[in-house]
């Protein structure tokens, strides 16, 4: 039994599989739909009238546009920085240790609470997935010592590592967000990298985004944490943006083609949501 949290990750694998089935579709996840299961496919549904341009099983733009970002940016880093450990932190349904081209000495950490892990690890045996990479489960809450729990299933923390936190921040309290990136301060040697989303801040008190934020806080998964300079957050924590930088979901680094006028009447696309490339400064 997933808590609240743990079923919006089956609500990102449900847009995950309609992008897949999707014409143009920015990436497959061949995944993603016996990830989503039937709950995640119904919390899709019933989301979706917050995006009335959109139809019943159009993919979800920002989704798929920010999944399809982050990809790029993930592959992008690990090559370019030589990197050799990446770790997916509160990573849900994510598929990238089996869809994605890793070489294959490259370490795959999967952070996330163990009752993600009890849904998502019978479901890879059955599809007889197998990871691209050297794939390791950590199981732990990011409200614990994880740091501990990451070194423990052997990961090293003198050598660099790409860090994703994807679809993560918002659902934090602001404290929680606080010690989450002192620890990763602990855990992020210099030249690694850093991969983050963040709303903006003034949504949360928006009278705008009120029904929406009103449906989440129901559905027991509300939304906690934004930021107002994304830029300036992450440097106090050690991190100074790097390519492809900061950009708000929809501006032309992080459209695809998707972001169009169909989008245009949701919560999504008058806030801003920002997508986080970053590396580790020397200290
Ligand atoms: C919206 S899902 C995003 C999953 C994944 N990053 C992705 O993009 O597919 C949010 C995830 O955060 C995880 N999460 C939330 N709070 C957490 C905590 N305190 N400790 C560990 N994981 C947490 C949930 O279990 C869930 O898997």
């Amino acid at each position: 039994m997933l808590s609240p949290v743990g079923v919006t990750s089956l609500y990102v694998a449900a847009a995950r599989a309609y992008e897949t089935e999707y014409r143009q579709g920015l990436f497959v996840d061949t995944y993603a739909r016996s990830f989503a299961g039937d709950k995640g496919f119904a919390l899709f549904s019933d989301l979706r009238a917050f995006s009335p341009g959109l139809s019943a099983n159009a993919p979800h733009p920002g989704i798929s546009i920010r999944t399809r970002f982050f990809d790029d940016a993930l592959l992008m880093a690990v090559h370019e920085l030589s990197l050799k450990q990446v770790v997916l932190v509160a990573a849900g349904m994510d598929a990238r240790a089996f869809r994605l081209p890793w070489m294959d000495d490259v370490q795959l950490f999967e952070v996330d609470r163990q009752e993600i892990f009890q849904y998502k690890e019978p479901i890879l045996l059955n599809l007889n997935a197998r990871a691209k990479c050297v794939r390791k489960v950590v199981v732990t809450d990011l409200e614990q010592d994880w740091a501990t729990a990451l070194t423990n299933n052997g990961f090293d923390r003198h050598k660099p590592a790409a860090f994703l936190f994807e679809g993560l921040m918002f659902y934090l309290k602001p404290a929680t967000v606080a010690t989450v990136l002192e620890t990763l301060q602990s855990l992020a040697c210099p030249g690694s990298w850093l991969g983050m989303d963040f709303v903006e801040a003034e949504l949360l008190n928006s009278p705008y985004a009120q029904p929406f934020l009103s449906k989440l806080r129901k559905l027991g998964c509300p939304w906690l944490f934004g930021v107002s300079n994304p830029e300036q957050f992450i440097l106090q924590y050690g991190w100074q943006p790097r390519q492809p930088k900061i950009v708000v979901l929809g501006e032309a680094e992080a459209n695809y083609g998707r972001w169009s006028s169909s989008v245009s009447s949701t919560t999504s696309s008058v806030f801003n949501h920002y997508l986080v490339s970053a590396r580790r400064m020397n200290f």
